[in-house]
């Protein structure tokens, strides 16, 4: 696979801020790379400095050239935060940008591949939040790039516009298209990306498929029972099980050893109000490496601390 993105010891401070501490990657041509990290990890100034719009220490090779030097023509580039200029409608802001490339789809048929075909003639300014975004993903479209850096394309769009905006940016992968992405959405990573980057000050701490992350970092699968019973209930049930006031968290659970806890439960005439599996996902990866508590996920660097599990269900 050709590297069309290339980091290579990539540094940048602002003032006494270290914003990227020696960043190292490289993106294979029709790779979805996904950047996640805590705020102020770094991930847009990692953005700015793959596409030229801050000074950095270190090596950065897009297509091969340096990032102010290769052909705008093949880069995409949606901005986190992004300003148009006002007064146009929806299809005079993307013929805009349509105008400043050599060769420009039709915005129409842009608009309508980001789910807004009807709305063309609105000013821009009265469309809603998420339809403004979309707007804007379509900017960065235009060109048809090889190259598209999409930094939090989805913020503010809602589920149903979201889901189609995955299927376009799968659809230009699959056509070839180079994607860069950060988000602080791990569906929309785990969903997208082919590997992931985990951005923590300023420094890449890991990267991966999902699979790989979660496999190496998500930690065990677990049973969360929603009850006020000990543990004594199910102290010979052969599973290690923790528990807090509202919770019976039995650890490590295989799928096929469902029954078996639930039967224990029953033998002891435990009466509880729910009971979620739950396998762990990038979400755990993200919040294991960054050191943020996550209720019901036993930190590594103190396994007796278990809290209430309200994460996701499986
Ligand atoms: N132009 C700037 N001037 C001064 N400090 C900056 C500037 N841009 C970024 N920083 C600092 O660099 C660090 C990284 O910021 P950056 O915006 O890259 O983080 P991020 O991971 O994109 O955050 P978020 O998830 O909130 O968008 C932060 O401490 C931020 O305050």
């Amino acid at each position: 696979m050709d590297a069309v993105l290339v980091a290579d010891d990539v540094r940048r401070t602002y003032g006494d801020t270290v914003a990227l501490d020696g960043v190292s990657l490289s993106v294979g041509e029709g790779e979805v790379f996904g950047l996640i990290g805590p705020n102020g990890a770094g991930k847009t100034t990692l953005v700015r400095a793959l596409t030229g719009t801050t000074d950095t220490e270190g090596e950065v090779r897009v297509l091969g050239e340096s990032p102010t030097s290769v052909d705008s023509q093949r880069v995409g580039f949606l901005p986190q935060s992004f300003t148009p200029p006002e007064r146009l409608t929806a299809r005079e802001l993307v013929a805009y940008y349509a105008g400043l490339y050599e060769e420009a789809r039709d915005p129409d048929s842009v608009l309508a591949d980001v789910g807004l075909g009807g709305t063309g003639d609105t000013w821009y300014e009265n469309l809603s939040g998420g339809q403004q975004r979309r707007v804007c993903v379509a900017t960065a479209l235009v060109n048809d790039p090889d190259v598209l850096f999409l930094d939090e394309p989805t913020t503010g769009i809602d589920p149903a516009g979201r889901r189609a905006l995955w299927g376009l940016i799968e659809n230009l992968a699959e056509s070839g298209t180079t994607v860069f992405l950060t988000s602080h959405s791990m569906d929309e990573v785990e969903r997208l990306a082919d590997r992931v980057g985990l951005l923590n000050a300023g420094e890449l701490v890991a990267v991966g498929s999902p699979g790989e992350l979660v496999a190496e970092h998500g930690g065990e699968t677990r049973l969360v029972v929603r009850t006020s019973a000990g543990t004594d209930a199910v102290a010979d049930a052969g599973f290690v099980v923790e528990a807090d006031q509202e919770t019976l968290t039995f650890h490590d659970v295989d799928p096929r050893d469902i029954g078996r806890a639930v039967d224990a439960l029953e033998a002891a005439g435990v009466a509880y109000d729910s009971l979620t599996w739950k396998q762990p996902g990038l979400e755990e990866v993200y919040l294991r490496l960054t050191g943020e508590a996550f209720e019901g996920v036993r930190p590594t660097a103190s396994p007796q601390a278990v809290a209430p599990d309200t994460g996701g269900a499986q």
